[in-house]
């Protein structure tokens, strides 16, 4: 199959406030605002950002947990909207979440071998002698033994937890897995098998993560690339490597700059950069980042930012440090969006 193997176009997800019984237009959340981008087989993509930026919201709207108010997210080029019984089975085996909490995602009164195999029963009807040989084979290959599989999740760590929920990921041969905030509530030492795990998954079976964190630390050691999102919009896509060795919009720069020198990967992003996050009902003109900015110009108070590629290949949107129309005057840059956005 040529092409990405996950493809979003121009997503945005807005919540209605409230009922609006009365009024003639109701306010709306900008939760997503048009967001693209590509995953490639095998990749990991990192979505990053401060709390309510909107992250959770694309992860919501890639599982099709919610509709979005406008966009496409296309699997193997094929629009999931519009996929019905058996294509929408078919796509469901393909793409698994992993989520933060491993304890409220998994059912306290399920065995860790019935929680493995509950999405493949869902499918078909596995005998005892299966359902056995499939918890066990899963439980090996996120590093717990298979005895576990009686265990009840109270009855297990937070790290066993977690890999539980992996297992269960697992268990359907998904070819993309969510993982939004999934390391965030363990141990550092924890988190840190649960990445290598994640990687040597991946090495193994080829699976491409989406994986969504507060933390820069944990991105910068797992990512190929990230999207670094300010109030519901992308403002930098970059691969891992290039963000973190020169980051081009004020925001990631800020965000990197906060970055606790002695030990990275404990970096939270909770207040990262002076001020406030403003109200995404009621975002800031032109761009959301104008107010907190050190470097606003009139313009960035008037005009919202296109996503414009630079020479390195990453796509930035900021008036002051990649001026669109300075780039879009660059034969060599122009139209060579190809690297990281969705075409
Ligand atoms: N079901 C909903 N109804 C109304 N507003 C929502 C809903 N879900 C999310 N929002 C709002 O959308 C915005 C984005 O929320 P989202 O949970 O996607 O952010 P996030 O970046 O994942 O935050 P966090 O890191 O804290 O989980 C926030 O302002 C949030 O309050």
């Amino acid at each position: 199959m040529n092409g990405p193997l996950l493809k979003v176009q121009n997503l945005t997800k807005h919540y209605p406030l409230g009922s609006g019984l009365f009024k003639k237009t109701i306010p709306v959340i900008r939760a997503v605002e048009d967001v693209s981008f590509t995953v490639e087989t095998g990749e990991t993509f990192c979505i990053v950002g401060e709390s309510g930026c909107g992250k959770s919201t694309i992860a919501r709207l890639l599982m099709r947990l919610v509709e979005p108010t406008g966009g496409r997210v296309l699997i193997d080029g094929t629009d999931i909207a519009g996929l019905k019984k058996d294509a929408l089975r078919a796509w469901r085996r393909r793409m698994q979440m992993v989520f933060q909490d491993p304890y409220s995602s998994l059912n306290p009164r399920l065995t860790a071998g019935q929680i493995i195999t509950e999405p493949v029963e869902n499918f078909e009807c596995l005998g005892r002698r299966r359902h056995q040989a499939l918890a066990a084979d899963l439980l090996r290959k996120v590093g717990m033994s298979p005895e576990m599989m009686h265990r009840l999740p109270s009855e297990l760590s937070g790290g066993q937890r977690q890999r539980l929920g992996i297992a269960r990921a697992l268990s359907l041969n998904p070819s993309l897995i969510i993982a939004d905030e999934a390391v965030s509530a363990l141990d550092v030492s924890v988190q840190a098998q649960i990445l290598n795990l994640l990687l040597d998954l991946q090495q193994q079976m080829g699976i491409a993560f989406v994986f969504i964190s507060h933390d820069l630390g944990v991105v910068e050691h797992i990512g190929h690339r990230v999207a670094v999102m300010y109030l519901g919009r992308i403002v930098e896509l970059a691969p891992c490597e290039a963000l973190f060795a020169k980051p081009i919009h004020p925001y990631t720069e800020a965000l990197i700059a906060a970055a606790p020198v002695p030990d990275p990967t404990r970096l939270r992003l909770e207040a990262p950069v002076e001020g406030e996050v403003p109200s995404p009902v009621y975002p800031p003109s032109g761009c959301a980042f104008h107010p907190r900015c050190p470097l606003a110009v009139e313009r960035c108070r008037i005009e919202v930012p296109p996503l414009v590629p630079m020479a390195d290949g990453r796509v930035v949107a900021c008036h002051v440090r990649a001026p669109a129309t300075e780039i879009s005057g660059n034969p060599a840059l122009a139209g060579d969006r190809s690297i990281l956005l969705a075409q």
